[in-house]
């Protein structure tokens, strides 16, 4: 056992994690109050919890960049470690005569085992540990029902979320950090990230600045400009309806309180905004339901919610995935939604239900198969807000979609795209095609395709699945697991 170093020259380290911010960092916040020099470190531990995906490792890269960057304007540095979380984040307490390592709580078992591995560690070293919460607006424990468990269905959980207080007022980032010892650091390049050969992110650094400023930026602009029109405009792909929020979420370059606040705040200082506000902080209460239900289902990502569905008559179809994942179904909706997310990292949600959806209904291929999709191609890919929505999709999650609901792609696309703006956005083939056949193009005359330029077949795909049959086909599938 080692004793404790006091002296006012002993850092605290702050081990920054799905927390890329310094404002409303309760644990950078209390490290600076202690007046200690302050040793900002990330540690890249692939084996705590869920591995990011391709895109969100690209993500990260950048952010990790800004956060460094932000952090050397207040006069400190990110060190960067890889490894296991604990053994390192010890280690290095140990190795700069720390006296307290400081930390946001992640609220997921695999993270919540590796923060008790280091306050073991830690204690072993007679070093002090302090955890803050930080990724949630209310604590799991704080929403339980009468038997102690969390809540599957969602506006009883909003409605509780709601009646408890306001959650307490986002802290200011630190003006100065007072600098740590000397610290050796990864280089970021060595742990590879970013894509190189081939470079598939062009689609991503064109539409992202990832990082705390750009997404203060972000939620201002939205709150000025795009809040009025939320209520209305949330659920059209063709519009810039909502609030692009959900990396900079993600990676906790933005609070949920901070969201939370700013929103309120303006609300009540135009009223106008009022429904649309509510209803974006609704939103915001879905990613929250979602990562209650992951810290309550740990195996939300493999395991049916609802056993019943464990008997699945899933079709292993890898022809149809694949037409599915490169945007070649033959529906255009859902084909713009999988290429805008190929080039952008991001899908818009009213069209990610509807291919999720296409997916699981028309297609019968397992809701997994997607959902390891979206995690790869997804920049905000979240281990709650991923399988919790594409089991609310399928129908076997918390408060799901019934089954037998189908969604129809081309009236999906008529309702929700109806000059056909986004098709004609992400699939340029049938940029010529008439507005009113752009949702369903299998329908027009040999006239009307040659005349938009359009070979079915050639230039675009005839549907993989007729949504009819499709649809009796999912129905029957579900009626079997009803059955037994
Ligand atoms: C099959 C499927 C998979 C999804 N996977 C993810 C995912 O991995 N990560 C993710 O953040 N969202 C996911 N969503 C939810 C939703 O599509 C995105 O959060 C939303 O499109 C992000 O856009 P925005 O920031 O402009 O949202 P806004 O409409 O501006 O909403 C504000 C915030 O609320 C949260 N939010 C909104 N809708 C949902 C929702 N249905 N579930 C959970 N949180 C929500 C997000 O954090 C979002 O940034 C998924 C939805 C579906 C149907």
């Amino acid at each position: 056992m080692r004793t404790p170093l006091t002296t006012p020259s002993a850092p605290v380290i702050v081990w920054f994690r799905d927390d890329l911010r310094l404002s409303d960092h309760p644990a950078l916040h209390a490290a600076v109050k202690a007046g200690a020099p302050v040793v900002c470190l990330y540690v890249l531990d692939e084996a705590a919890g869920r591995p990011p995906g391709s895109a969100a490792r690209w993500w990260l890269a950048q952010s990790l960049r800004a956060l460094g960057a932000e952090i050397a304007t207040r006069g400190g540095s990110l060190v960067l470690r890889r490894g296991p979380a604990a053994k390192v984040v010890a280690e290095l307490a140990r190795e700069s005569g720390a006296r307290a390592v400081h930390w946001n709580g992640i609220a997921q078992a695999p993270h919540q085992a590796v923060e008790r591995q280091l306050e073991a560690a830690l204690a072993k070293l007679g070093i002090d540990s302090q955890s803050f919460p930080g990724d949630l607006l209310v604590q799991p424990s704080a929403i339980r029902n009468k038997e102690g468990r969390g809540l599957r269905v969602f506006t009883p959980f909003w409605r509780r979320v709601l009646s408890l207080v306001d959650p307490p007022k986002p802290l200011p980032a630190p003006k100065q950090l007072r600098p740590g010892p000397k610290i050796a650091s990864d280089r970021l390049e060595s742990w590879k990230l970013e894509p190189t050969r081939p470079d598939w992110a062009g689609g991503l650094r064109k539409t992202w600045t990832p990082g705390e400023a750009s997404a203060r930026t972000r939620l201002r602009d939205f709150l000025k400009h795009t809040a009025r029109r939320y209520v209305g405009d949330r659920d059209r792909p063709d519009r810039e309806g909502t609030s692009s929020l959900s990396p900079h979420l993600r990676f906790g370059e933005l609070s949920p309180r901070q969201v939370w606040h700013a929103a309120r705040f303006a609300a009540d200082e135009d009223p106008v905004l009022g429904p649309g506000i509510e209803k974006f902080l609704s939103e915001l209460g879905w990613r929250e339901f979602c990562r209650h239900l992951l810290h309550d289902h740990p195996d939300l990502g493999t395991d049916n919610l609802q056993t019943s569905f464990d008997g699945f008559p899933w079709k292993g179809d890898k022809k149809a995935l694949a037409a599915w994942q490169r945007g070649h179904t033959g529906y255009p909706i859902v084909d713009a939604g999988l290429r805008e997310l190929w080039h952008t990292g991001v899908m818009h949600n009213r069209v990610r239900m509807v291919v999720a959806s296409f997916l699981v209904k028309h297609l019968l291929i397992d809701w997994r198969e997607g959902e390891a999709w979206f995690w790869d191609t997804l920049v905000d890919a979240d281990a709650g807000s991923n399988p919790a929505n594409w089991q609310w999709v399928a129908g076997c999650g918390a408060d799901a979609a019934p089954y037998f609901r189908v969604f129809n792609p081309q009236l999906q696309g008529e309702k929700f795209d109806p000059d056909g703006t986004y098709v004609r956005r992400w699939v340029p083939e049938l940029k010529d095609m008439p507005t009113k056949l752009i949702h369903r193009p299998w329908q027009a005359t040999p006239i009307e395709l040659a005349s938009a330029g359009i070979t079915l077949g050639k230039t675009y795909p005839q549907p993989i699945v007729d949504h009819a049959k499709g649809r009796e086909r999912a129905l029957a599938a579900y009626a079997k697991i009803r059955r037994s």
